[in-house]
């Protein structure tokens, strides 16, 4: 059965080489790059511009630059790697990284038998790693630029034409930047909340919540999405009293309801409290503490509460101020995110966007997938990018990890479907090194088996999941994640398990 699903799914990826299947065109065309592409050497025109030297744009510079077109990358913020690496996913996932270990020397060590007279936080210490990691990491990038030879523009950048971008210098004065192709690869900026404001010491962004100089006694989080939920963790485990108040009547919406639940829980373990269905009415900072007026989503009475720092981490923006949008005509959505095709081009001959400034998950990863992408169809070949198949990672512990459907949704397009899932306490690896609080749960279509959403919940999800990305990529089947051999003793055995519970029966419990 599974040797016959397996050769299926070989068949079929032999057969989509011929088809028309973008995905296979995507790959088969890395050796058909258009010659007839001028390259402009010798004259100060680029093939392409990238205004934005975040994830999506650093990484269609070079890998425009790769493609031999003359690429220059114009950058504002003094440093590249955008938000991600200077003031999100990298300094973020340091500190995470930090204060687990922390959390891990106060309340688990002694569990394996190790034991310190005291610990303590050094915050400026810590703090120090975190910015090392950046520096390094932005430092690279700029190494990267040099090798693949795209030419890096500090200052910020604005249409002056469709085929021009005039850069303002950190220094003062401006040049004109010139580009047959220019990418709009500008990003995001927190959403402020009406009356409001951020000073970044006691109403923080994430970006102050980064970059805090003492560990808050009372920190309240508006928004239990990602931004919320990873620094709420970072300052609980160092000690602050963590309290998030969300709108919604759930954390992370966009999460399969029962993991949902379940993380939660896990999160209230750790002490993080929960306001949902609660709305932030005002916030007054003119006395010692913070007060917040509070009221049900719905209306109804007031509450108060008080805090040492408040976190807003209602969402993000696009960001497009200052770029000269209008003077182009190019066009935006109701958000403010700017409309293109599906080759990343926007209504603008010539005129290209990626990333965070356009719709589609706000994603780091997925914002160098756009990158690539759209510099091949620049190029002339084919670039292809699968928004269902972009995978979303919480990076708390545990992480909470997912990629395609949730169960929602497939009930929603009244898709018949079955569920299978297994719990980490019944993972071997996971009860060896007693960090065994999780599940995967897949979701696949009854009739034929075909994965359509995997969801996990464990110590290191962000890993795990991978396997399951490439599963819904090539259209495997749960008997085939099922009867392939897994390693033992991993915690990828869960994913194995739960796929046997999935078509047939699981055998570890
Ligand atoms: C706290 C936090 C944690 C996050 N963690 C993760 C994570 O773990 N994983 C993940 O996948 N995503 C994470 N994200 C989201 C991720 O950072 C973004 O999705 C990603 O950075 C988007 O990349 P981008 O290139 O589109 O835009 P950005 O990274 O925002 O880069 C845009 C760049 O353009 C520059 N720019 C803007 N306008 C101009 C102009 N006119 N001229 C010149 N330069 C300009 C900006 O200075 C900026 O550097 C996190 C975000 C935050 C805030
Ligand atoms: N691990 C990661 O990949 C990671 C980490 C951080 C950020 N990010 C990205 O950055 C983006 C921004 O993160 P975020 O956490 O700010 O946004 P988010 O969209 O993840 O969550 C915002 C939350 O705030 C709630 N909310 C909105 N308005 C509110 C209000 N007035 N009062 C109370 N709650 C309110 C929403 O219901 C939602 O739950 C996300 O889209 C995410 O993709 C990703």
């Amino acid at each position: 059965m599974a040797m016959a699903s397996l050769a299926r799914r070989k068949a079929s990826l032999l057969l989509s080489k011929n088809s028309s299947d973008a995905a296979f065109r995507y790959s088969l065309s890395l050796t058909s790059f258009s010659r007839g592409f001028a390259s402009s050497s010798g004259s100060d025109e680029n093939d392409v511009v990238v205004v934005g030297g975040g994830p999506g744009g650093y990484v269609a510079a070079i890998k425009a630059a790769q493609l031999g077109l003359k690429t220059t990358c114009i950058e504002k913020r003094g440093a590249l790697g955008g938000t991600c690496l200077n003031v999100g996913c990298i300094p973020s996932k340091a500190l995470l990284h930090s204060s687990h270990m922390y959390h891990e020397a106060l309340h688990s060590f002694a569990n394996h038998g190790v034991k310190f007279p005291s610990v303590e936080v050094d915050l400026p210490a810590m703090m120090g790693q975190k910015d090392k990691a950046v520096a390094n990491l932005t430092r690279g990038i700029e190494g990267l630029f040099k090798k693949n030879k795209v030419n890096y523009v500090k200052g910020y950048g604005k249409f002056i034409s469709p085929s021009e971008v005039t850069v303002d210098g950190p220094e003062g004065g401006n040049t004109v930047v010139k580009g047959k192709n220019i990418i709009i690869a500008t990003g995001s900026d927190v959403k402020f909340l009406p009356g409001i404001t951020i000073d970044e010491k006691r109403i923080v962004s994430s970006t102050g919540a980064l970059a805090l100089t003492e560990i808050p006694k009372k920190l309240v989080v508006i928004g239990a999405g990602y931004i919320g939920l990873e620094m709420g963790s970072v300052w609980c485990r160092l000690g602050s009293e963590v309290t998030v108040v969300e709108f919604a009547p759930e954390i992370v919406p966009t999460m399969d309801g029962e993991v949902r639940k379940q993380f939660q829980r896990a999160l209230e373990k750790q002490k993080m409290k929960f306001m949902l269905k609660t709305k932030v009415v005002s916030v007054d900072t003119s006395g010692d503490v913070v007060k917040l007026t509070l009221e049900p989503a719905a209306g109804g009475e007031q509450s108060t509460l008080e805090a040492d720092v408040v976190l807003v981490s209602a969402g993000r923006i696009p960001f497009t101020a200052g770029l000269g949008l209008d003077k182009i005509g190019v066009e935006t959505d109701k958000v403010g995110r700017i409309t293109v095709n599906e080759r990343f081009a926007t209504n603008v001959p010539g005129v290209f966007a990626i990333g965070d400034v356009i719709p589609g998950p706000m994603l780091a990863h997925k914002a160098e997938e756009d990158g690539v992408a759209c510099v091949e169809f620049i190029a002339g070949k084919e670039g292809h990018v699968d928004y269902d198949m972009v995978p979303g990672v919480v990076y708390t512990h545990p992480e909470v990890a997912s990629v395609g459907k949730t169960e929602e949704q497939v009930k929603t397009l009244g898709v018949d479907y079955r569920v299978g899932k297994f719990p980490f306490m019944a993972n071997s690896r996971a009860k060896a090194i007693d960090d065994a609080e999780g599940i995967v749960k897949i979701v696949a279509e009854k009739e034929t088996d075909k994965i359509l959403g995997v969801h996990i919940m464990a110590p290191n999800a962000g890993e795990l999941i991978h396997e399951a990305v490439l599963a819904l990529q090539y259209g495997a089947s749960s008997e085939d994640i099922a009867r392939t051999c897994h390693a033992h003793p991993t915690m990828s055995e869960a994913l194995k398990e739960a796929a046997m519970a999935t078509y047939d029966k699981p055998i570890h419990i």
